[in-house]
């Protein structure tokens, strides 16, 4: 086996901020990749608990880390020096972090690099968005990472590959040179708006996945709803500005199915549990980890309504999340209940030609099922 690289004077410096599970997992392969790397944990104990014992017990159970990475619960400690800063907290706290941190990231050319899967619940924003609004810098500073990339997997040292995406090939670059070790592997793309909706739409499906796990359904529900699930991510992502094959690659398909097939994923465990027949509130008290798809569902299908695009799945989660269909009722409207038959399109290119008009019309008898509600708007 290659031996493990210890940082060397020139290696690169870098800062995670955010020491929950995928911070840390993230802190472990870059260190082990041999850049030098300083994680900010919000709480002390924490940060002490990675710095001295090389362990995070609560999010990382049974991993040993890499004895170089340092932690801090003081920013401007965690930052000093840093020539790459990765951002991994949950998305609905990213902006409010910002804020607070923002004299110390806004300045200087080290790039960004968003390791979040979710967006923003108040504005539909991707994290991207939110680091450009709040820091106001240079979009070619930003970069996302995302792919089949479980935190606990990775931490565990199982192969597995990643995809950086900035509109900077430079930055991407330069990010997967840093990010990579004997098992983790990064490609780069260009693609930021395609690999950031992959990571966010794919959890979404695997709720989907989880609720019709939990209700008792067996691998051909699943696979019809996966089949579906990534037509139905394509078509919004691709409305939305991304390039189609970034879907077909690690950050949509591969990340598809390596969230639904997971009983690690906390988005899969969420759906689980509600196909089990317990309540939103429930659910979320349950999950001491962040699972980023039920915050997301309702600004994605705000956005899906706003651009024309039908998402039958994900509007069907919603309507689960908010008590209005019985998980069990979830299959047999897969990608419509519409009596006319179909074909079977997947490719996203085969949508125009009356796609937007059927698609308008079955939103149309949706919102009458639904006694004149839209699962999307709020
Ligand atoms: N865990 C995984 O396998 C993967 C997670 N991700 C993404 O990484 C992001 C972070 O997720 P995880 O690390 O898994 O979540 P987590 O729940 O394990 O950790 C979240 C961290 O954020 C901290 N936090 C909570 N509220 C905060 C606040 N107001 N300010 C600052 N920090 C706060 C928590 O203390 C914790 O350290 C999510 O967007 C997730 O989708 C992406 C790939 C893999
Ligand atoms: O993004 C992930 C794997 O790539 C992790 O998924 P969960 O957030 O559902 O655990």
């Amino acid at each position: 086996m290659t031996p493990k690289r210890m940082p060397a004077e020139s290696a690169t410096r870098t800062a995670i901020i955010g020491a929950g599970s995928w911070g840390t997992t993230f802190g472990k392969i870059l260190a082990d990749g041999g850049a030098q790397v300083t994680m900010w944990a919000r709480r002390p104990e924490l940060a002490q608990e990675i710095s001295e014992a090389k362990r995070n017990s609560k999010y990382l159970p049974g991993i040993n880390l890499p004895r170089s990475i340092a932690a801090t619960p003081d920013i401007e400690r965690a930052l000093e020096g840093a020539q790459q800063v990765y951002l991994s907290v949950p998305s609905q706290t990213l902006r409010e972090n910002l804020r607070t941190f923002r004299p110390l990231l806004a300045e200087g050319e080290f790039p960004i690099i968003s390791l979040m899967k979710g967006v923003e619940r108040a504005s539909g924003l991707r994290m991207s968005q939110v680091i450009e609004q709040e820091l106001g810098c240079d979009p070619q500073r930003i970069a996302v990472a995302s792919g089949p990339n479980l935190a606990l997997e990775i931490a565990r040292e199982q192969p597995t590959a990643a995809v950086i995406a900035s509109r900077s090939q430079e930055t991407a670059d330069a990010v997967a040179r840093t990010a990579r070790n004997r098992y983790f592997r990064s490609f780069v793309n260009t693609d930021v708006i395609g690999t950031e909706f992959g990571g966010v739409l794919k959890n979404l499906i695997a709720v989907a996945i989880g609720i019709v796990d939990g209700v008792g359904y067996g691998e051909n529900t699943k696979a019809s709803i996966i089949t579906r699930g990534l037509v139905e991510m394509t078509d919004f992502a691709v409305a939305n500005g991304a390039r189609p094959e970034t879907l077909q690659g690690l950050a949509g398909l591969g990340d598809l199915i390596a969230t639904c097939q997971s009983p690690l994923s906390r988005n899969n465990t969420a759906g689980r549990l509600l196909g089990q027949g317990y309540g939103f509130q429930d659910v979320v008290k349950q999950m001491n980890q962040t699972a980023e798809g039920l915050a997301s569902v309702a600004p994605i299908l705000q956005l899906a309504h706003e651009a024309d695009v039908y998402m039958p799945i994900v509007e069907q989660v919603k309507m689960v999340l908010d008590g209005r269909m019985d998980p069990r009722d979830i299959a047999p409207h897969l990608t419509t209940d519409d009596d006319t038959p179909q074909e079977e399109r997947t490719n996203h290119e085969q949508a125009d030609g009356g796609g937007a008009l059927r698609r308008a019309f079955q939103r149309a008898l949706d919102q009458l099922r639904n006694g004149g509600r839209s699962a999307g708007g709020h």
